[in-house]
């Protein structure tokens, strides 16, 4: 099966190296504005793939993209360069809309054009609304938003550092939007199936701070990571490869991502089951009030931002 990936700039370099070395298609082609670019990434990661699973990389025009089953677009200013890097400033990512939208505009009808079957994955920042725009885009309906999949894996991180566990038994997700206002699902958040509460509660601490604390971690990660390293991408490009290996094989696995949610109007993450088709189904998650009320503003921040960009 084939993969497309779009940019190969931070994150879609990193996006196909996590997918050449994974192993998540027997075909990637890496598109770039500047096709020099493109040619010297899967030149270089072709020379390490006689050492993993069966791999062709190789860079292509949009023409190339004839076949792919998924379609990762990575391309548009980052965090850094679109000054979204204030931990004060609520709009967050949503700032890069207006420049990532013309992008989107004009890149995703050329996808279509080559791949009509293709499911599109939207990376670029913010990934929900231009899921939306590419939606709109497209004229079609297979466009997902990796969403708060990698939101999720934070939260996992963290959980499990805090209780001194591995991060695979810990059971957690962020849902809504890949923004500052994401929510936090700790009503059904578990460790080795025990509830995250009663853990906290058995050791005496207090609940509101510990989640205070962990929600700022999660929330600004990439911030983070961007003041130490200029750009976020190793994360999501895990992300983004395990998403393309649940399509090109119909996993039907349940993750949080998104995808348009027709009672909000918008794009955003619920937990989904995904395969062949893309998001296959959408699993309603049981909410606490304040989950739920946090779901409302996450879905009016989207709207609010793809309300300054629709034609
Ligand atoms: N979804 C996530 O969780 C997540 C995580 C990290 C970064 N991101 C986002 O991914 C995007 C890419 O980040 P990056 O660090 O790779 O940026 P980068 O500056 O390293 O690369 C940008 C890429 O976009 C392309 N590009 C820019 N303008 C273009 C245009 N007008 N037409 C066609 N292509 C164009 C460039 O050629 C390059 O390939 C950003 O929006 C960033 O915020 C998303």
């Amino acid at each position: 099966m084939k993969l497309g990936i779009i940019g190969a700039g931070n994150v879609g370099c990193a996006c196909a190296l996590a997918a050449a070395t994974r192993g998540s298609a027997r075909e990637i082609v890496l598109v770039n504005r500047t096709r020099k670019t493109a040619q010297a990434v899967a030149t270089d990661i072709r020379y390490g793939t006689p050492l993993g699973p069966r791999v062709d990389i190789r860079d292509g025009d949009y023409g190339d993209l004839a076949g792919c089953g998924v379609v990762m677009i990575t391309s548009g200013i980052n965090e850094k360069t679109g000054g979204a890097t204030d931990r004060n400033d609520k709009e967050g990512r949503l700032k890069l809309l207006d420049k990532n939208a013309a992008i989107y505009r004009d890149i995703v009808p050329r996808i279509v054009e080559a791949a009509p079957h293709a499911v599109l994955l939207t990376v670029t920042d913010p990934p929900d609304p231009l899921a939306d725009v590419a939606r709109e885009a497209a004229g079609h309906g297979k466009v997902m938003s990796a969403g708060t999949f990698l939101d999720s894996q934070r939260f996992r991180i963290h959980l499990a550092s805090h209780f001194g566990v591995s991060p695979a038994e810990v059971d957690a997700m962020v849902i809504g939007d890949h923004g500052t206002s994401q929510v936090f699902v700790w009503s059904a958040a578990r460790v080795g199936g025990v509830p995250v509460a009663k853990l906290l509660k058995d050791r005496g601490e207090d609940a509101a701070a510990m989640h205070a604390q962990l929600e700022k971690d999660v929330r600004y990660a990439n911030i983070t990571i961007i003041e130490g390293h200029d750009a976020s991408q190793y994360g999501i490009g895990i992300v983004s490869a395990r998403i393309t290996e649940m399509i090109l094989n119909d996993e039907r696995a349940t993750i949080p991502v998104g995808s348009l949610q027709k009672p909000y109007g918008v794009t955003l993450s619920l937990p989904s089951v995904v395969g062949r088709g893309g998001i296959e189904a959408v699993l309603a998650p049981e909410l606490s009030a304040t989950e739920r009320e946090g779901l409302e503003k996450s879905a009016e921040s989207l709207r609010q931002a793809l309300a300054r960009v629709q034609r």
